[in-house]
């Protein structure tokens, strides 16, 4: 574990890496209609290709969307002093700059919620509401609801996953989201406008408002203002930037459900770079097993004499090395039976 210290400016450029590649993805984003549930085929092809896609007619209400978007807004747009009432995010609550405990840093504020509270961290909970001074019940109503059609969704599209591979039971994979011990969590992300970025851009430097990672979960479901800034890895290495999109929502393949799929579905590399003129505000949900699930490729999509390219762990254990782990940290790794690194 690393002492902080405020960061200094220098500290959230990329300066060794080669200037973002401005491509937009190549060479489109996978499209998912959720009101074509034939679309199954195309779901699962894009989680094995990349890992990524975007989905539409998601169903989830704009005035869920745009009321949790405002009063997001309303409360980073406070002063620090009564923000950071709501910090430090251990493991719930407010955070700036420094994310996780290990030493990263980024240009960004958020916000880290417990999407179903347990009664054990309900002072958290009063502590983190206490910040929303004036209709703090009104603030839980908004993420309850959002979170409520999100988690939905992401149940809608884990079942059609398992319908296209053809797991049994068909609910195999959205049951551990669906269960009460659940361990999922919900990020509002708040990227302010850097002036700075300008003079950096001439030295081919990028700011970094979320460093490179990919996350640990089994899936991360993202809605974001108009603001551009996420950009994931291609398995070629480059760097190509997503364009945004506030009408849709973007799914990620969490490391979980890539050793579930035994390595079929990828878990991928993502990071956010700042912008000089516009604030981005993201809201990911972060689909999680319970703490006591073992994370292991499903047996009815391993084909005969295939063997688990994976070591066995809990979600509790996975959880416990990614957090003490720095966000770029190839996670996975230590848990492969044969390195990949080799
Ligand atoms: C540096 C870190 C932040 C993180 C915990 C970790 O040690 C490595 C994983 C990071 C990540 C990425 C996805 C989510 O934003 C997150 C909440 C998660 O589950 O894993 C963050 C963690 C965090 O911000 O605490
Ligand atoms: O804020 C974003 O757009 C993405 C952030 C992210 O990847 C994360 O919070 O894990
Ligand atoms: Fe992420």
């Amino acid at each position: 574990m690393v002492a902080f210290s405020k960061p200094t400016i220098e500290q959230f450029f990329l300066k060794a890496c080669k200037p973002v590649n401005p491509l937009t993805f190549p060479p489109t984003i996978p499209l998912i209609d959720l009101s074509k549930p034939e679309s199954k085929h195309l779901l699962v092809k894009a989680c094995q290709d990349f890992g990524f896609f975007k989905v539409v007619n998601h169903g989830v209400p704009a005035k869920f969307i745009n009321e949790l978007e405002s009063e997001a807004i309303k409360f980073f747009s406070s002063p620090l002093s009564v923000k950071q009432k709501a910090g430090p995010p251990s493991p719930f609550g407010y955070g700036s700059k420094n994310i996780g405990r290990n030493g990263d840093v980024g240009w960004v504020e958020y916000l880290l919620l417990d999407p179903k509270p347990e009664p054990e961290s309900e002072s958290d909970h009063r502590r983190l509401l206490s910040v929303f001074q004036e209709h703090p019940e009104d603030f839980r109503c908004v993420v309850d609801d959002y979170v409520t059609e999100v988690k939905k969704m992401a149940c809608e599209i884990l079942d059609l996953m398992a319908d296209e591979l053809k797991l049994e039971p068909k609910n195999v994979l959205s049951k551990l989201l669906m269960d009460e011990q659940s361990d999922s969590v919900f990020r509002v992300n708040y990227y302010p406008p850097c002036p700075e970025v300008r003079e950096h851009e001439i030295d081919g430097g990028n700011l970094i408002g979320f460093g490179e990672h990919t996350d640990p979960q089994i899936i991360s479901v993202l809605r974001s203002n108009n603001t551009s800034g996420l950009e994931i890895s291609l398995r070629d290495g480059r760097w190509v930037s997503v364009p945004p999109d506030s009408d849709s929502f973007f799914i990620n393949v969490g490391d979980s459900l890539q050793v579930m799929t035994n390595g079929r579905f990828k878990s991928i590399k993502h990071r956010v770079v700042a912008n000089s003129k516009e604030s981005r505000v993201s809201m990911i949900y972060f689909g999680g097993p319970p703490l006591n699930e073992k994370i292991a490729p499903l047996a009815s999509l391993l084909e005969t004499d295939e063997d688990s390219l994976y070591k066995e762990f809990t979600w509790f254990e996975y959880k416990n090395y990614a957090f003490n782990s720095a966000l770029s940290h190839d996670r996975l790794g230590v848990f492969e039976k044969i390195s990949s690194k080799i």
